[in-house]
């Protein structure tokens, strides 16, 4: 009997903002005018037409609108959409549905919307409370808007919130990433997002570096910052992500656990297997027209939605998989390796025989889990996997 395909998710991108922010590398562009939201759904849904032969007869296990800002689209477009996709593909029973919201663009009634339309799990892009550093992030909102938001999102019924926090900031010290996140910690969050701020190629902050601070504050903030979190309850599941028991991202793990994902909407990528006749997996990744105007415009083109497609070759399988399970803290199980990559344990094994000597590894043989130094430089533990 054929080995069953994994889980499936779906992403949805919505790709404007209100302002872009200068370290910000993520698909979003200030809007011309008035958001087009019913030719996005269209575009949305004809997009996703496109890639459902590659999901017939699957069931959707998780969603999730990411951006941009999809809380500038408004609740009705999110139940048409739904209304859309149901059409199209069954949801589980007890589906997770996400979406991004930026507490510069919140109110009451919207959130209520949002969750009678069938969001039930919110991520507020917070990043800080403080003033100087949300400044200088270029963000459009307050701390107070930050914790109004939170409050709103509670009495509109979510019981699954996420805060996107990030550290490492222009001009922060130890004591202001402590501060953010108690501050957040004290709106009793299910799970925490804390990121690293990075300098992404292709933003402002690339061309015009802020002063970041030094290397051994980054190092306390980190560390300081996590033993905060965990003595609070929370749990690191990934690199950057903390859970209260039983509230992971299970979109997220679906993603490092190398499911497959359905990505439609302007630069949204997805990963699919299929099963030939004789029984062996294909995977292939695809991704979508980029610019909005040019997304909406591929709608009258027969060429569909989609900018490119690859499959990923039987060599690649190691590294692809690995790059996503081992940024989960509990890594994963010598035989889940092997039946995603099709290789024998022995070949992993041998491979890793360095990185485990380097202390970059925790457990073995059983499982492939990166150690807390193996978690710090990933790059070069996945160096010993890649390496033939
Ligand atoms: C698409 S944005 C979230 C939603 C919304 N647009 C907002 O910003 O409020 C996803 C998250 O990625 C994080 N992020 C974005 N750029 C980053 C960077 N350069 N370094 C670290 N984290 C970043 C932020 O925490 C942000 O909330
Ligand atoms: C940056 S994470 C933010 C998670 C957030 N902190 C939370 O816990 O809700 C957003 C998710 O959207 C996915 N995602 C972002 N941009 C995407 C794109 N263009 N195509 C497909 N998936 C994308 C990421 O892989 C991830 O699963
Ligand atoms: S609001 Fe979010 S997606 Fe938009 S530019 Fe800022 S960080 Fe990027």
């Amino acid at each position: 009997m054929a080995k069953p395909l994994p889980p499936l998710s779906l992403y949805i991108h919505t790709p404007w903002c209100v302002r872009k922010c200068p370290y910000c590398d993520f698909n979003s562009h200030e809007p011309d005018g008035e958001l087009p939201e019913a030719t996005y759904l269209k575009a949305l849904l004809h997009d996703l037409d496109g890639d459902l032969a590659l999901a017939a007869g699957r069931q959707i296990q998780t969603i999730f609108i990411g951006g941009g800002t999809p809380s500038l689209m408004s609740p009705t477009f999110f139940e048409r959409l739904f209304n859309g996709i149901r059409r199209r593909l069954p949801f589980a029973p007890n589906i997770e549905i996400t979406m991004e919201a930026n507490p510069g663009t919140t109110e009451q009634a919207r959130f209520t919307g949002y969750r009678e339309a069938g969001i039930n799990r919110l991520s507020l892009g917070i990043q800080s409370f403080q003033p100087a550093q949300l400044k200088a992030l270029g963000r459009i909102h307050g701390g107070e808007e930050a914790i109004t938001a939170v409050g709103q999102a509670r009495a509109a019924g979510f019981d699954n919130i996420n805060i996107d926090l990030m550290h490492g900031l222009p001009g922060q010290t130890p004591s202001l990433a402590l501060d953010d996140i108690d501050q957040a910690l004290a709106l009793s969050p299910d799970h925490l997002s804390w990121y690293q701020l990075t300098l992404e190629p292709n933003t402002a902050f690339h061309s015009q570096p802020p002063v970041l601070p030094e290397e051994e504050a980054l190092w306390d903030i980190q560390e300081l910052g996590h033993q905060r979190l965990e003595q609070a309850g929370f749990e690191r599941y990934e690199i950057s992500a903390y859970a209260k028991p039983g509230k992971q991202s299970q979109h997220n793990l679906n993603y490092w656990q190398f499911g497959d994902y359905l990505g439609i909407g302007a630069g949204a990528h997805g990963k699919l297997t299929t099963i030939d006749p004789q029984g062996q997996w294909h995977i292939e990744r695809r991704w979508k027209t980029r610019q909005p105007d040019a997304y909406l415009r591929r709608d009258n083109d027969p060429r569909g939605f989609v900018a490119g497609k690859q499959p990923i070759a039987a060599d690649e399988l190691p590294l692809e998989f690995s790059m996503n399970a081992l940024r989960l803290t509990e890594g994963v199980a010598m035989h889940a390796w092997s039946a995603h990559t099709g290789q024998p344990q022995e070949a992993l094994l041998a491979r890793l025989h360095t990185a485990a000597k380097k202390g970059l590894l925790m457990e073995m043989p059983e499982k492939l889990r990166a150690s807390p130094q193996g978690l710090l430089f990933l790059n070069e533990l996945l160096a010993f996997i890649s390496d033939e």
